[in-house]
């Protein structure tokens, strides 16, 4: 069964202070980021996604990458425990959100950490990165909740990027995209289409051949419009320079049971 629901969380006040890893700080537009946000919205939901918000967690600067919360497989969600000690309040309200919508809940534990930006689900393939959110009990415990349900989790380390899925994601034949300077072993996945930028390895599959992208690979996503896909192109720059992209900003719910 195909569902196309997806969380969401607005940007809070304190956007601006969200955490950066691999890149140098830029000054962040809230005002800017909170309109980007509202065009990233606007693109799944004429996209016939319904969107759900979640409540909001202002303080925790980086809550609007909800992505990071949650891993859901089927009606299983296994609610993170993010690697980075200031995103751990972000939880609560997407513990609720999930569970309204028929999710039943599992939790990583301590000493276990775990960003759902590091869970890529192909099928019943899930690649979990091991890197610098995401440790070895993390990747256990997401193995013991999965893998009962029929999934096969594959780890794979991850250390040039902050997520495994700022290296890589998938189209929606299952081929993985990576810019390869970012990607630690491409041998790993079956198949693997490198592209020219390091955003344009971000995709969203909004249902058939679109692709939501960001407005920064603009090369990537004509490679991929020539492959017979079509990219729809976001602007979310404020989002890019706290190491966010189009993956993150969503949780994606499409194999829902309802
Ligand atoms: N899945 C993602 O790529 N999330 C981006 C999180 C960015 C945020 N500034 C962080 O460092 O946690």
């Amino acid at each position: 069964m195909t569902s196309k629901k997806a969380l969401i969380r607005r940007p809070g006040p304190r956007l601006a202070e969200g955490l950066v890893t691999h890149v140098e700080r830029e000054a962040v537009d809230t005002d800017l980021a909170f309109a980007q946000w509202r065009e990233y919205v606007a693109a799944l939901e004429s996209d016939g996604w319904e969107t759900y918000l979640v409540e909001p967690a202002d303080d925790c600067p980086d809550a609007v990458f909800v992505e990071d919360t949650v891993v859901v497989f089927r009606n299983v969600a296994l609610i993170a425990r993010p690697g980075a000690r200031s995103r751990r309040e972000e939880t609560a309200g997407v513990e609720q959100a999930v569970a309204r919508l028929g999710c039943s809940v599992n939790w990583v534990w301590e000493p276990g950490t775990l960003d759902g930006g590091d869970v890529l689900k192909i099928g019943d393939t899930v690649y979990v990165g091991r890197g610098g959110r995401t440790n070895a009990a993390g990747v256990q415990q997401l193995r013991a909740v999965f893998e009962p349900l029929g999934a096969r989790v594959v780890a794979v380390p991850v250390s040039k990027v902050l997520h495994l899925k700022s290296a890589v994601t998938a189209l929606p034949d299952g081929t993985v995209i990576g810019h390869e300077r970012l990607v630690d072993h491409a041998s790993l996945f079956p198949r693997f289409l490198p592209v020219p930028e390091e955003s344009g390895a971000h995709v969203v599959l909004l249902g058939g051949d679109r692709l939501l992208m960001a407005a920064s690979a603009p090369k990537s996503a004509e490679l991929l419009s020539d492959l017979g896909y079509d990219p729809v192109l976001v602007d979310i720059s404020e989002f890019e320079k706290l190491e966010g992209c189009v993956t993150c900003l969503s949780v994606r719910l499409r194999e829902l049971y309802a």
